[in-house]
């Protein structure tokens, strides 16, 4: 019996769809590269032909699903739906990258019970998502995430506008940010993607507890969890290196894309 192979489109070609697309480009066992989404298609497909192995089609975000089993959406968060509708629609995989995104959309997980798709949320930036949902079939107390990141990571996000807070200028950590991961995805929606899901995977985003930080003294993007639960407690970090592409995003995001991806082929499964 031959093996199957999983299509794949990439619905943003950013930090993240840039990456991901590079990595199925040079080759990934049972998965095939059929289609990315650009805003610039001109750029992106100039980028293809000076980095990749060959080019691939240039689709509208709503027209992946059409050539694809899977379509990895990383794009920016308000176009999640654009992506993921059709594609649930039509009984496939998304792979979200803009989990927060997910909160102002509740109607994509009835549209995937209804047609048998599946919405699939990588671990990103952070880690231990596995232990927190497995904690999570007991009873868990308390979950709290504290995000540090270099002022540069933080720029553009709309609670800092707010603020008014001049990130050029600080010399001390300032914190920007404490309350619910719902409430902090509002106020850093290309930041907070890794408190959603923890807040998904555990005891939902109003009860994980959120800070952020401006801190001049790290040079990553740093999240610190603690989790305490009837089964185990839990202390949790992670210092991810923002990507040269877009410092808001951090290098192992698109990695953990990609291996969410393998997975889905994958005769052995580890952490599933
Ligand atoms: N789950 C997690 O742990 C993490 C999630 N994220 C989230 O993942 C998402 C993607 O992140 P990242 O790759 O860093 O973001 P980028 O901004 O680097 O990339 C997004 C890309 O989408 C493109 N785009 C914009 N509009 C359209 C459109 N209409 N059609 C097709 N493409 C479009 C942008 O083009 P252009 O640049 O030309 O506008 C850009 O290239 C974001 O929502 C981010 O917040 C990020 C980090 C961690
Ligand atoms: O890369 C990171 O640190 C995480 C991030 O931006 C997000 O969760 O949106």
């Amino acid at each position: 019996m031959t093996k199957r192979i999983l299509k794949v489109a990439v619905g943003g070609f950013g930090a993240i769809g840039k990456a991901v697309a590079a990595a199925l480009d040079q080759g990934i066992d049972g998965l095939e590269l059929v289609a990315i989404s650009a805003r610039d298609v001109t750029k992106a497909k100039a980028h293809m032909s000076a980095q990749f192995r060959r080019s691939y089609d240039v689709y509208s975000l709503d027209a992946l699903a059409t050539t694809a089993d899977v379509v990895v959406e990383c794009c920016p968060a308000h176009l999640l739906d654009q992506v993921a509708r059709p594609t649930l629609e039509a009984g496939k995989v998304v792979v979200v990258a803009s989990v927060g995104g997910l909160l102002d959309a509740p109607h994509l997980k009835e549209i995937a019970a209804r047609t048998g798709g599946r919405i699939l949320v990588p671990s990103g930036a952070l880690l231990g998502l596995d232990a927190v949902q497995a904690a999570a079939q007991g009873r868990i107390d308390s979950v709290t995430i504290i995000t540090r990141k270099p002022p540069a990571s933080l720029r553009g996000a709309p609670a800092i506008e707010k603020l008014g807070l001049d990130l050029d200028g600080l010399t001390d950590p300032v914190q920007c940010f404490a309350g619910s991961a719902q409430d902090a995805i509002n106020g850093f929606p290309a930041n907070t993607n890794v408190a959603v899901a923890l807040g998904l995977a555990g005891i939902g985003t109003e009860r994980t507890r959120v800070e952020v930080w401006a801190d001049p003294t790290v040079d990553r993007n740093t999240h610190s969890i603690t989790v305490m639960s009837h089964s185990a407690n839990m202390t949790m970090k992670i210092e991810g290196i923002p990507s040269e592409d877009n410092p808001r995003t951090g290098r192992i995001t698109p990695l953990s894309v990609i291996s969410t991806l393998k997975r889905l082929t994958a005769p052995l499964v580890i952490g599933a």
